[in-house]
């Protein structure tokens, strides 16, 4: 007999682990790489991806395989090349990573059944239980409670069994056509539903069955059983949404453009594996050459994925590439419904299309010959996942380009630190757009010191300098932006008397006030409780509503401006599927004056009529103890001010900050990137921070205070002793101390973290080990590698 190797999908191992079941004859036909399975493991069934098959094996007393899920695999073979990469540079589960390269709806989706087990003497029950049934089943026809069912599968009356089915189903419509031979003869004299539909599908070929009234479709059942009328099965594609805004005609590149456009074609036409950094500061038209280049990759009878940092943004993207590639594009992301996604996902795997644009997860689109890898906005933080595997996009994307010859392209205003690092390095090549492309100069950027204003008198969170931009745009029918990235109404509730502060009881973490005040919540948990009128403490009345988010600033503006339209874009008000477009085309109609929003609106927004941007608090991230926050407080202020002067109009930001003099406000707002990136480089290099060291995060998580200490200090000692045995150079281990998010859902947290300038090792000794090995029951080790904060 063959034996398969098998990555078993089993939760509790975090293993990266394969195991050997051996192929019975009846399978050995159908069966092939990257298949799904179902393999026993321990006393349970489990799902499976094959990825190997051999003629024999060295383990004995191997089990046999139950059954097969796809005949025609859904993993290809560069995708189990991929996966196992990813399990070793992610230190996880073999299977976990297979399950993010599969939408949800394709994932098989667990129910469990029950078996009469060895120690079921009553006859009748062992009966009915002979073959699997589900807990419902057996209460119906046995009256038990789920306390029976429990006392039974420990006394091995019953088995319990796990079992999967397809959550998802394709849709499918008819079609009904006339068969080549038919005649009106055929049809009963009287049967006028009959002759009128014969004489819509004289008229128009075929119509779809679902779609026929009631009256019509009992007489096309009728026609379809006499043989006049045929009816076949189609299967239709489900659409996403998508935006419409016009899209402009762009006839000739800029000369940057151009350079770019040609180095990368360059590369394309030798088919030769490259990596870009393409450079473009806001508005320097990145995605015309995006465009240029997924044509000329169609031309070469190849495919592009091209990703976006967030699903709010696919539908611009979509719409950009559909008005030039019409049917050939398809859009992958979280945001669709199961069916959706499905849909686009065969479509991608059944060739039906050429470009595929989508967030994270569409970095595995299923493309047989998949030629460019487009990643805009490189620099987010939404490219690494944070569940497992935890995986970064962008170093997916690299090793799948490098395993298929094909072309990866970084783009950004602001390229992470470590891509310019890398860059310099020659990992990259760096193209440079350093001009908007419609040579408009960049806007300027005005700082408010905000304590400054206090001092002399303003208390509002408008400086006068702001107030005055705001009302000259709106004089002049211009429209503004306020950029806020906190949400809700106030960010914390303080007892005036004695302090005390309302926190979330689960997780460490102050509650958020909503709804103008209305009820309280915990961003975290999503704990909610209504507004308090007095201090559960003190009793006293007297509270402040502390600290301001994007809803309390939108109260202040209507307050301000009360005849301004102002309208709020934040996780908040994005609630359904197409909220965001319709802002997104308000805001482009010239419906709305003032937007205001969080990061959400940082990007993506191309609005020619935008004069003033106000970036109401610039310091907002730069208090959060993480070593990327100056980093991502620079990117996020270039980010927002690029949205103001796009087009004819000059546009103008004012950024309001209390750290005026912090170095990523002050390079930031004089666009000179170069200065703040040989600075951040130092310091990151005195700390052996990245792009100088790699990291490793371990949190170790418990319900139990104690226990998650103790089990912390084993991980750290644990890692010493590698560090020791295996001699590894230039590493430092640090901890364990408490998470910065010390308790999250009344779970306790402790880290230790690893930094090194020799992955590769570490990466070796911690795969080997299966690491982390021995740790006690209800204790977790997450893992992280190269994690993007360390809070
Ligand atoms: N060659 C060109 N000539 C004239 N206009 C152009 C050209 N290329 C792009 N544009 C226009 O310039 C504007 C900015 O382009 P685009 O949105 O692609 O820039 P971007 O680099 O992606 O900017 P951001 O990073 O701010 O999103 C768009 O309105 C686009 O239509
Ligand atoms: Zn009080
Ligand atoms: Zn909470």
């Amino acid at each position: 007999m063959k034996i398969a190797e098998v990555a078993v999908d089993c939760p509790t191992k975090q293993l990266n682990k394969v195991y050997h079941y051996l192929v019975p004859p009846h399978l050995s036909k159908i069966l092939s790489y990257g298949a799904r399975v179902i393999v026993p493991f321990g006393r349970q069934r489990m799902l499976g991806y094959v990825i190997d098959i051999k003629g024999q094996s060295e383990v004995e007393n191997l089990k046999q395989i139950i059954d097969v899920l796809d005949a025609d695999p859904l993993i290809g073979d560069d995708m189990i090349k991929l996966g196992k990469w990813m399990a070793h540079r992610y230190i996880t589960n073999l299977a976990v990573c297979f399950n993010a390269m599969l939408p949800a709806g394709l994932k098989t989706n667990t129910i469990e059944k029950y078996v009469a087990g060895n120690s079921c003497t009553n006859e009748e029950l062992k009966a009915f239980m002979s073959k699997p049934r589900t807990l419902g089943e057996l209460a119906k026809k046995f009256n038990v409670s789920s306390d029976d069912v429990a006392c039974y599968i420990k006394e091995k009356v019953l088995v319990k069994h796990k079992f999967f089915q397809q959550k998802s189903s394709k849709k499918y419509i008819d079609i009904l056509s006339l068969n080549a031979r038919s005649s009106k003869n055929q049809i009963t004299k009287g049967a006028f539903r009959q002759h009128q539909l014969f004489e819509v599908l004289q008229n128009q070929g075929e119509v779809v069955y679902q779609k026929l009234p009631t009256e019509l479709k009992r007489a096309a059942n009728t026609l379809v059983e006499k043989g006049v009328v045929q009816r076949n099965k189609t299967q239709v594609f489900r659409e996403p949404d998508s935006i419409n805004i016009k899209e402009k005609v762009i006839s000739d590149l800029t000369a940057h453009q151009k350079k770019a456009y040609e180095m990368i074609s360059e590369s394309l036409n030798k088919h030769k594996q490259d990596n870009f950094l393409l450079w473009g500061v806001t508005g320097s038209g990145k995605t015309e050459i995006y465009l240029r280049l997924a044509q000329k990759i169609i031309t070469q009878n190849k495919q592009v994925i091209v990703l976006v940092p967030e699903i709010s943004l696919t539908p611009l993207m979509v719409n950009r590439f559909k008005s030039r590639f019409k049917d050939d594009v398809a859009v992958l992301h979280s945001g669709l419904s199961q069916g959706e996604k499905l849909d686009q996902w065969q479509k991608i795997n059944e060739g039906k299309v050429k470009v595929v644009v989508g967030a994270r997860s569409a970095v595995f689109a299923p493309f047989k010959n998949l030629g460019l890898i487009i990643i805009d906005e490189e620099h987010e933080n939404t490219y690494k996942q944070e569940e497992n595997p935890k995986y970064n996009t962008v170093e997916v994307a690299k090793k799948r380009v490098k395993l298929l010859g094909g072309v990866l392209i970084l783009g950004s205003a602001t390229p992470a630190l470590e891509s310019i690092y890398k860059a310099q390095k020659g990992e990259y090549k760096l193209l440079k757009l350093p001009k908007r492309a419609n040579s408009r100069p960049m806007p300027k950027i005005d700082v408010i010191d905000m304590k400054q204003e206090l001092t002399e008198g303003n208390r509002s969170v408008f400086s006068r300098k702001l107030l005055n931009h705001i009302n000259n745009s709106l004089d002049n029918n211009e429209q503004v932006v306020l950029f806020l990235n906190r949400r809700g109404f106030s960010t914390t509730t303080l007892c005036r008397k004695c302090g005390f502060t309302f926190k979330c009881p689960s997780c460490d973490l102050t509650l958020t006030s909503h709804d103008s005040g209305n009820y309280m919540v915990c961003h975290y948990c999503h704990y909610q409780i209504a507004n308090p009128s007095k201090c559960p403490s003190c009793k006293s009345i007297h509270l402040a509503f502390n600290g301001i988010g994007t809803e309390k600033l939108q109260k202040k503006v209507q307050e301000t401006f009360p005849h301004s339209r102002v309208l709020r874009m934040d996780v908040d008000t994005m609630s359904s599927k197409d909220s965001y477009n319709k802002v997104y085309q308000q805001f482009a109609n010239g419906q709305v004056d003032i937007l205001i929003g969080t990061q959400m609106i940082a990007k993506g927004f191309d609005f020619p009529n935008v004069t003033t941007v106000g970036i109401v608090i610039a310091d907002m991230g730069l208090n959060i103890p993480d070593f990327r926050s100056a980093e991502k407080t620079f990117q996020l202020v270039t980010q927002v001010a690029g949205r103001a002067g796009r087009d004819e109009k000059e546009g103008k930001v004012i950024l309001q900050t209390y750290s005026p003099e912090h170095y990523s406000i002050e390079h930031s707002s004089s666009y000179e990137y170069m200065d703040f990136y040989t600075k951040e480089l130092k310091i990151r290099e005195a700390l052996n921070y990245p792009p100088f060291a790699h990291m490793i995060k371990f949190d170790i998580i418990a319900s139990q205070e104690e226990k998650v200490r103790s089990e912390a200090e084993k991980v750290s000692f644990a890692l010493k002793e590698i560090l020791q045995n295996h001699k590894i150079k230039k590493s430092e281990i640090l901890g364990p101390v408490m998470s910065p998010r010390y308790k999250l859902r009344n779970n306790y947290r402790w880290q230790v973290i690893l930094k090194t300038k020799d992955l590769k090792q570490w990466l070796d000794v911690l795969n080997k080990a299966n690491f982390p090995y021995k740790f006690s029951k209800g204790v977790r080790v997450s893992i992280d590698v190269d994690p993007l904060t360390t809070t």
